[in-house]
């Protein structure tokens, strides 16, 4: 199959469309037809624009309103028709792609739609054109790719074919099985979008709502296992239309777009046990088996106070680097990387976003396959000074820049921390604390489909719906991503993706002040929430303080007894349970930058406390604009505003 994309995807003029196209590795185009018309040039230039960037265009779309026009209307509408067939020829293309007619005037009557195809057909192949006919779930009277298929078939002529769109097909539910007796050289072109599962009009749903594929919840392996059982090999497009797309940066969703197809294509060669055609070859997907460690940078002039905060928090300080001026910190199965040298990649990601963590390392079955799969997914490697001896660790780029580091248990990179640390033999002050539960990663809102695809499309990975949580300022939307997450903490990776329109929230300010998308908060567990928040209360830790109307509402609706809920209150320890487990979550005060740590203990529950989503981040409005006392503690009293 070809990859191709349609200019409706992206941002920008055509010409900028057309450029952020090619340079995502595309070699085929669909031009939407809006953007010819607004275009300030000749169908020629296009054409040649298309040539000059490698770029075949497959079609220019859509023909509208064509089938079942009335006796008075019908020669007018093939006169259009011969006037589209024009366009194509100008444009250099060949194919007329008519959706399914939504006049209020269109006859039904599937003979006759099919005699007006025949006929189209006939006038197409004089030219040496063909039709493809796709059927919009909105069609007046062909909303369904079956009837479609029943015109085509019925219209009997070789220059008519189907056009298949997935969203058309997923979002009205329909059985796939037809799409296998269609015959490969009548499926034209199909098209390739997905979405998440709302409940609105088609119409709506279909022109903001569509995402690229595995960004949304079709099961469009199952609508590509169909596909492929035909023998198609033709153009796979992808057809999205979407509000985020048009608002976000042109090159990042093309280039997102063919991550997008090459995931799809491979996806399918697996559960279809045979590879592609025109889909390169790559190691499976793998789940994560742990968060190995977490970098900060941190400039120099505020480490006393950082690596006070983590002591405080339990974390000794057990490895110094062997040749930078970098120490690691541990505490359970938590391990924080401090890099404060004035070299490399960590300095730089400091000058421009602050002290931040500026990686993550993930522990994987096979670092090396992890690493040819991203590559091969048009991930960005990374690769920074390795010093004599010294591991050279791979890594990819992330959000907002950040690195993610690939190690592994079967490899030398399993002893990353002996190979690159000498140990400090500082003996353990430990609070209770003993894994990474969760990261969270904030974003601009037109970014956080980029990142769902990243991470989903390199791992063996989960999403759950996105989720609104209301910030005082305004919505977040949050996202959470999954993989290789078991009962035992601190297994796998969870994620949670944040984002937001408004200006005024939390997670807005974060993007701002921090000069881009990254780690807003670290969820690290406990067994024991209270002994742990206590002990860190008692070294000094500033907790976020949660209003007492919370505990009055708790003991209104959950199933936990009077003591218990002083108990949380006396320590602003929230409370959540789902239908396999009880949560209790407690937050650090935030930083300067708004960054904050989250102390979790997790009983069986799977969720993330969006309950409290709400009530945490009112609390941390209020304490907008933090103070950090002298030491780099973060303070809790009152507010600086
Ligand atoms: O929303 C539309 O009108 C529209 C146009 C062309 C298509 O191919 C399509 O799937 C939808
Ligand atoms: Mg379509």
């Amino acid at each position: 199959m070809i990859p191709s994309i349609a200019t409706v995807c992206v941002s920008g003029t055509l010409q900028e469309k057309l450029e952020a196209i090619a340079a995502a590795g595309f070699t085929a185009v669909e031009i939407f037809e809006n953007d010819l018309i607004a275009f300030p040039g000749s169908p020629a230039d296009v054409r040649r624009i298309c040539a000059d960037l490698g770029l075949t265009i497959v079609t220019c779309q859509p023909f509208r309103d064509f089938e079942g026009m009335p006796d008075a209307r019908r020669a007018r509408t093939f006169d259009r028709a011969e006037r589209k067939f024009d366009l194509l020829q100008e444009l250099g293309t060949d194919l007329l792609f008519v959706c399914s007619s939504v006049s209020p005037e269109a006859l039904s009557g599937i003979d006759r739609l099919a005699a007006d195809f025949a006929e189209l057909g006939e006038r197409a192949a004089k030219r040496g054109l063909r039709v493809g006919y796709e059927a919009l779930a909105w069609g007046r009277h062909v909303y369904d790719y079956r009837d479609a298929w029943e015109i085509v078939r019925r219209a009997n002529h070789p220059q008519v074919g189907i056009v298949l769109d997935s969203f058309h097909i997923m979002s009205r539910g329909l059985d796939l099985a037809t799409i296998g007796t269609i015959p490969r050289d009548r499926i034209f072109m199909v098209q390739m979008a997905d979405a998440p599962l709302l409940q609105m009009d088609h119409l709506s749903w279909s022109r903001h709502w569509r995402c690229l594929p595995g960004q949304g919840e079709f099961a469009l392996p199952d609508f590509m296992k169909a596909l492929v059982s035909t023998g198609f090999d033709s153009y796979l497009s992808l057809e999205i239309f979407n509000d985020r797309f048009r608002a976000g940066s042109a090159r990042s969703v093309a280039l997102d777009g063919h991550r997008s197809l090459l995931w799809l294509l491979d996806e399918t060669a697996r559960q279809v046990g045979k590879p592609m055609p025109g889909a390169p070859a790559m190691p499976p997907p793998a789940p994560v088996e742990a968060v190995e460690f977490i970098e900060f940078a941190v400039v120099e002039s505020e480490k006393g106070g950082f690596e006070r905060l983590l002591r405080a928090l339990g974390f000794t300080r057990t490895g110094s680097h062997r040749s930078k001026d970098v120490d690691l910190w541990r505490q359970g199965d938590i391990r924080i990387i401090l890099n404060s040298d004035e070299d490399g990649f960590a300095h730089s990601y400091q000058i421009t976003h602050g002290s931040s963590v500026c990686a993550i390392a993930l522990r994987v079955p096979d670092a090396r396959a992890a690493t040819q799969r991203a590559k091969a997914l048009l991930d960005v490697p990374h690769a920074g000074a390795v010093g004599p001896g010294e591991l050279d660790i791979p890594a990819v780029r992330g959000v907002g820049g950040s690195l993610v580091y690939f190690l592994d248990g079967g490899s030398a990179l399993g002893r990353w921390s002996e190979v690159d640390f000498v140990p400090t033999g500082e003996s353990e002050q430990a609070a209770g604390l003993i894994a990474v539960d969760h990261i969270s990663q904030t974003m601009q809102y037109e970014e956080m489909l980029t990142w769902l695809l990243f991470y989903t499309s390199l791992f063996d990975a989960g999403k759950t719906p996105s989720q609104a949580v209301i910030d005082p300022g305004g919505v977040v939307q949050s996202q959470v991503v999954e993989s290789g997450v078991g009962a035992a903490p601190g297994s796998g990776l969870r994620l949670v993706l944040n984002g937001s329109q408004s200006h005024r929230t939390m997670s807005a300010r974060f993007v701002t002040d921090f000069f881009g998308s990254g780690v807003q908060h670290i969820a690290l567990a406990t067994k024991d929430i209270r002994a742990t928040v206590a002990r860190l209360a008692a070294n000094g830790v500033a907790m976020l303080p949660i209003p007492e109307n919370y505990y009055d509402d708790l003991e209104a609706r959950a199933d936990l007894d009077h003591a218990e809920i002083a108990a949380l209150k006396a320590l602003d320890i929230l409370y959540d349970q789902d239908a396999h487990g009880t949560f209790r979550q407690a937050y650090t005060a935030t930083l300067d930058g708004g960054f904050f740590f989250e102390i979790i203990q997790r009983d069986g529950y799977r969720g993330y406390g969006a309950a409290n989503a709400g009530i945490r981040l009112t609390a941390q409005a209020r304490l907008a604009r933090p103070i950090t006392v002298p030491g780099g503690l973060p303070h809790a009293q009152g507010s600086a505003t």
